[in-house]
């Protein structure tokens, strides 16, 4: 039977844990209208909206309903398991807290609360380079719970170098390098309040706990408020890079490295042959370029090229424990879960990151099990139907 984590006062159903929380709701899209009631119009207006008119962000959502699950019937699910192991990481179940910056945008607890929650529940907790506390700090929340690092690639390699050193050296052991995000892209929301939280200190902690970062500033962070959202301005966008500098990177990480931003199958054959441990398959939440591919489109063909080489990770539009199980039948070996865990963030804390935690990990196993499957191992393309048009 499933159990994600010991808790007391606790709303058990079918012997699972259901949250601590009885007063937040457990459907995902009811936590997101709530937790709009609670989040500054700034923090609404950067976490929730995505690029241009959003088009990207709705066919993400859209794509799990043109699939359907087909469950299966008396075959013993007594004994359920969802534990998993990707990239030599054990989990508690398929699922990863995905990299997501600036999160005291959403709670004063930020990053150390969504890391903490992510420790209590046995899933991982990649940490974003664009994080509101900084790589050695998140490390000590995560305490012995699987830590993985997210590089934006800055153009400075110096200091580059540096960010993958404290993560190596804070206990990090997979490195996922986000690639679709060199530009910002085109966000009306924030360009129209003329908000951008980088450019502030909640937004680069990482690197304003640097030494070759803070060698770059003329004035000290104290003598000029301003000038670290400059140097960091200077050193973010990263358009030149291409395939051939990946292997500078492999050079200077040890562990796994995951490529995100993946959509098309090429590239990730691409990634395959450049050395590559895996890939997400993810459009940033259409957070990036409005107007492209939903990402769950793109999952089938791509884990079909390169399942057997790389580990094939998914994200962008997961909601519910079945576009989990949805996932996961079509190829991909584990979720990252974007939006949903910052809702339960911004409501309760780590309280309420456990909850959205543990209510999905609940939903999912309640899927799989009344469609027959003990384990998300025994999905396949075979489990879904496409939705009758
Ligand atoms: C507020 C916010 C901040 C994000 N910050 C990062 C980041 O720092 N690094 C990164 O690789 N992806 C970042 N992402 C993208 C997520 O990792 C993930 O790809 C996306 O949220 C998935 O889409 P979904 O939220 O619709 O499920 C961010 C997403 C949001 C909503
Ligand atoms: C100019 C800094 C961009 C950081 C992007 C953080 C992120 O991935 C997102 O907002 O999405």
């Amino acid at each position: 039977m499933a159990h994600f984590g010991d808790h007391q006062s606790s709303i058990y159903f079918n012997g699972m844990f259901l949250g601590q929380t009885p007063d937040l709701p457990t459907d995902l899209t009811s936590l997101e209208e709530r937790a709009a009631e609670v989040l500054s119009p700034e923090a609404l207006g950067y976490i929730v909206p995505s690029a241009g008119g959003g088009a990207t962000a709705r066919a993400n959502v859209a794509a799990f309903d043109r699939w359907r699950i087909v469950p299966r019937m008396l075959r013993d699910h007594a004994v359920r398991d969802l534990a998993t192991e990707v990239l030599g990481t054990s989990m508690a179940a398929p699922v990863l807290l995905g990299p997501v910056g600036v999160q005291t945008l959403a709670h004063p607890e930020g990053e150390l609360a969504s890391a903490r929650a992510a420790a209590a529940v046995g899933l991982p907790y990649v940490h974003s380079t664009q994080a509101s506390h900084s790589i050695e700090e998140v490390a000590a929340a995560v305490g012995d719970g699987p830590r993985w690092y997210q590089l934006y690639w800055p153009t400075d390699p110096e200091l580059c170098e540096s960010f993958l050193s404290r993560a190596a050296f804070a206990g990090y052991t997979h490195l996922v390098v986000t690639l679709d995000t060199t530009l910002l892209g085109w966000r009306p929301r924030d360009l129209d309040r003329g908000y951008l939280p980088f450019l502030q200190a909640v937004g680069i902690a990482n690197y304003t706990s640097d030494p070759v970062f803070l060698r770059r500033l003329e004035k000290s962070v104290e003598e000029d408020p301003g000038a670290a959202g400059i140097a960091f301005a200077s050193v973010f966008p990263n358009p030149g890079l291409d395939w051939s500098q990946l292997a500078w990177l492999r050079e200077r990480w040890d562990g796994p490295i995951l490529l995100k931003g993946i959509q098309h199958v090429d590239d990730a054959r691409l990634a395959a042959e450049h050395g590559m441990d895996g890939i997400v398959v993810s459009n940033h939440g259409g957070r990036q370029v409005d107007g492209a591919v939903a990402s769950l489109d793109q999952l089938p063909a791509i884990a079909e090229a390169v399942g057997d080489r790389l580990a094939v990770l998914f994200d962008s539009g997961i909601r519910s424990g079945p576009d989990v199980v949805k996932a996961l039948a079509l190829g991909a070996d584990a979720v990252l879960l974007g939006r949903p865990f910052l809702y339960g963030l911004a409501l309760a804390g780590q309280v309420g990151v456990e909850h959205v935690l543990r209510c999905l990990l609940a939903e999912v196993d309640l899927t799989l099990g009344n469609a027959g499957y003990a384990s998300h191992r025994e999905l396949s393309r075979d489990s879904l139907a496409p939705t009758p048009r």
